[in-house]
């Protein structure tokens, strides 16, 4: 099924079960508190991993303690999709064990 790009009411919807998450409407982004540098550093590795299992990748920061995620679908000229929804849950999934806030 060809992807297409989400609505801002249906991308606010989903964003509700992904606390933290906010749109600019063109992406979805979050920014991940962690106690230090490691910490953040070692939860880029894990989003890289994921990102390359689904083939969907996002803009990473690191900071000293934070990671900071946006993504949007560039196939379809930059917009929200399901596919970016979808990576943020893994992203949300695995930051958990990572002690991120
Ligand atoms: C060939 C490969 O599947 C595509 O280039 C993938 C890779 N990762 C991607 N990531 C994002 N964010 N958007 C895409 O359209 C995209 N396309």
């Amino acid at each position: 099924m060809a992807v297409e790009p989400l609505s801002q009411q249906d991308i606010e919807q989903r964003l509700q079960e992904l606390p933290g998450w906010t749109t600019d409407g063109v992406r979805i982004s979050r920014t991940y508190r962690f106690d230090g540098h490691f910490q953040a550093a070692a939860m880029v590795i894990h989003i890289a991993q994921i990102q390359e299992e689904l083939d969907h990748h996002s803009d990473v920061t690191l900071g000293y303690n934070t990671v900071s995620v946006s993504v949007n679908t560039h196939s379809v000229g930059g917009k929200v999709t399901g596919l970016d929804v979808g990576l943020a849950r893994r992203i949300e999934a695995a930051a958990a064990g990572h002690g991120a806030r």
